[in-house]
């Protein structure tokens, strides 16, 4: 089993909605955290449970980020909008920073989403 993150800026909740909806079967089998709205999100339209973090302005990245740097986290699924400005954008960059440090399985978009989750 998988300990996977699940986090999506607003405008690709849906995306990461539809997309865990698509892959239901699959994700059930594995252990979803997420920030606190995207999992609510994903929670509330996939029946999926997911362990929810604060959301991620108020500290959720870095919560995800903590626990890469632990070791306690095995995927990051992280749907990016490239065309918004984010107020806690310095967390954003830390949370993909410590992704690429450790070398955790890290999606910023939808088909590498599918290949990453593929891989599993
Ligand atoms: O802001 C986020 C990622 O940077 C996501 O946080 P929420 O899921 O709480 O909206």
């Amino acid at each position: 089993m998988a300990r996977i993150g699940l986090v999506a800026h607003d405008e690709k909740k849906d995306d990461i909605c539809a997309w865990a909806l698509r892959h239901k079967a699959k994700l059930s089998q594995h252990e979803l955290w997420g920030t606190g709205t995207t999992g609510g999100r994903v929670m509330a339209e996939t029946g999926l449970s997911v362990t929810l973090l604060k959301s991620g302005p108020l500290g959720g990245d870095q919560q995800l980020g903590a626990m890469i740097a632990e070791g306690q986290l095995d995927m990051l699924i992280f749907f990016i909008d490239p065309l918004s400005a984010q107020p806690h954008d310095v967390d954003v960059k830390a949370l993909t920073r410590l992704a690429t440090l450790y070398d955790v399985p890290f999606a910023n978009n939808k088909s590498t989403a599918e290949a990453v989750l593929a891989a599993i």
